[in-house]
């Protein structure tokens, strides 16, 4: 949906909510008036009360917040008498008129539904663009800016090498201004050279919108103390000098990549049951690159979080008929779900009762009305801590890949799919060469940088759909959806050239590098995935006792 669109999306819903906030005050005086001749019985009080706590908590966030003032006003002086019928529960006898001035504040509502401006204003509408980062799969750029062309030369080339596509600019480009405009929409990063690096940062620094800055990575002539400070004030967030360190240069590059787009994207599951406020948040956080899924039937919550896999819930406390509070508990049911942050969206302002509704299952706290700019800096906050969290249970600290029993979980996954849709997929035991030499000569942190290494080369060379993991120490295990044995054997051979090509710096002056060996198997030759990894790893030993580097396939035995 273009900016455009979502702008008439949101205005048209803003006076769709007039009409729906007019037609409110009319059944809420109507109400008032019952009270003042005594009529009124304990349910329609209820209902009074739930049409005003919808108002306070909504007309804010569409562009009425007196309206949502005034109505929180009248909604805390009913609040005693519901409670105390809600205590004796005679709902259907007429009760006495609770509040003199009452019909005279609702009255006062009908002023406060001004029409409503043609188009949101900035403040309202101040959210944060969607980045389309995605380094795996996806290839992340890299805007290479430095004097001297033998320095870009090689940078192209090495970092061609981990699949990075890289882009020559220069300082003094009219354009530049642009291409950092562009690249803020795609993964992007800044290798520039000591005498480029204040004029990039700071035209980075001007043009960020919302935490969007591209990261620069400084790449100096020399290294000292001093110089680093300098690059650091500049604004670098990355050092490196000559000769260059390819390795630890990706995985800067990788890493940055990723910490950006954690921070700038999310899945937020929405339950709310006034449709019109849920599709407003909708359209305001999509437009902020954050992905959405409403709850539409509260009875499929537990399907709709199994499909869409959400970092947050975000849950209206009182929904028409059913108990947000409740629904949390519900969920936390499932042990897969307790850590997953559900945070409450609620008119409700007063601490104590926020702190026991909290105590019941949830987490956080939204208090109603939220402006559109708090709404998606927030979400966007706590959905990169989620993600970091779930990293921290679900990926191997060193590579950022998957763990063990999670890689294992996927491989049965892939394997359930592709024999029921009937299309072919590959699985691939990935193993460094002769390593503990490496450890043994060059020690246990060089070790760990080949690791790293091999890591960020297959984020960056498999597809999205692709799933790696890291299987022990230095083995890996690729999923590979889609693929024949052919096709597969061949991305994978193109990673082990590419692997062997890279150098590594033992100390400041020797240089190695590292190959590896592979097994392929075919998953639809397998009825249970530990059999085929089982499979792939046999083809892998064929490839170490027939020499290393290279990749050898699983036969069937006829
Ligand atoms: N640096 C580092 N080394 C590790 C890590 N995990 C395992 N290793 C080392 O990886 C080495 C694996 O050695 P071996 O299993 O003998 O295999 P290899 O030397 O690669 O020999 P081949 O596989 O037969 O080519 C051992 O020295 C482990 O200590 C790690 O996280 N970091």
């Amino acid at each position: 949906m273009s900016v455009n669109d979502v702008q008439a999306s949101l205005v048209a819903l803003r006076s769709k909510f007039s009409g729906r906030a007019r037609e409110e005050i009319l059944f809420l005086s109507r109400q008032a008036e019952k009270m003042s001749e005594g009529k009124l019985t304990g349910a329609e009080l209820s209902e009074a009360y739930h049409v005003l706590h919808r108002l306070a908590g909504s007309a804010g966030t569409f562009g009425l917040p007196d309206l949502g003032e005034a109505a929180r006003v009248l909604e805390k002086s009913l609040k005693p008498h519901v409670e105390r019928l809600a205590a004796t529960g005679v709902a259907d006898d007429a009760i006495a008129p609770v509040e003199p001035l009452f019909l005279r504040g609702i009255e006062g509502l009908f002023g406060l539904v001004t029409d409503q401006p043609a188009s949101v204003p900035d403040s309202q509408n101040k959210t944060v663009e969607g980045v389309d980062d995605d380094s795996h799969g996806t290839q992340v750029r890299i805007l290479v800016c430095h004097q001297s062309a033998d320095v870009r030369l090689s940078l192209v080339q090495g970092l061609a090498r981990y699949g990075f596509q890289c882009l020559e600019v220069s300082l003094t480009s009219p354009d530049l201004a642009g291409v950092i405009a562009e690249s803020s929409r795609v993964a992007s990063v800044f290798v520039v050279g000591e005498q480029q690096l204040e004029g990039v940062a700071s035209e980075c620094r001007s043009q960020n919108v919302g935490g969007r800055q591209l990261p620069v990575l400084c790449l100096a002539g020399h290294d000292s103390f001093e110089k680093r400070y300098w690059a650091a004030e500049a604004g670098a967030e990355g050092f490196f000098s000559e000769p260059l360190d390819f390795p630890r240069l990706a995985d800067s590059i990788e890493r940055l990549v990723s910490e950006r787009r954690y921070r700038l994207s999310g899945r937020v599951l929405i339950v709310e049951d006034d449709s019109d406020l849920a599709e407003h948040y909708r359209l305001v956080l999509e437009s902020s690159g954050v992905e959405v899924r409403l709850v539409s039937d509260t009875r499929h919550l537990m399907q709709d979080l199994a499909e869409f896999q959400p970092d947050i819930v975000l849950m209206d406390v009182n929904l028409a008929g059913r108990s947000g509070i409740t629904l949390a508990r519900l969920i936390r049911f499932e042990p897969r779900w307790l850590s997953l942050p559900i945070i409450y969206l609620s008119s409700e302002d007063d601490p104590e009762s926020q702190l026991v509704a909290m105590s019941e299952g949830a987490d956080e706290f939204l208090s109603k009305p939220i402006t559109d700019d708090y709404l998606v800096r927030s979400v966007l906050h706590r959905c990169h801590r989620a993600r970091q969290l779930s990293e921290l249970m679900n990926r191997d600290s060193l590579t950022g890949l998957l763990k063990h029993a999670l890689v294992k979980q996927q491989v049965h996954k892939e394997l359930a799919s592709c024999r029921r849709l009937g299309y072919r997929s590959c699985v691939a035991m990935v193993d460094l060469d002769h390593f503990k030499q490496v450890n043994d000569t060059w020690g246990h942190g060089c070790g760990d940088r080949v690791i790293k290494a091999l890591a960020n080369l297959l984020k960056n060379r498999l597809r999205e759909t692709d799933v790696i993991g890291r299987y022990g120490g230095e083995e890996f295990v690729v999923v590979l959806p889609g693929c024949d044995v052919g096709q597969a054997q061949s991305v994978i051979e193109g990673i082990g050239r590419s692997f062997s090509e890279l150098l590594f710096f033992g100390n400041d002056e020797d240089s190695f590098s590292v190959t590896l060996s592979a097994g392929i198997a075919a998953l639809n030759d397998f009825s249970d995935g530990d059999v085929a990894l089982e499979a792939a790893d046999q083809a892998l030993y064929q490839r170490k006792s027939a020499g290393r580097n290279g990749v050898s396939v699983y036969t069937v035995p006829e």
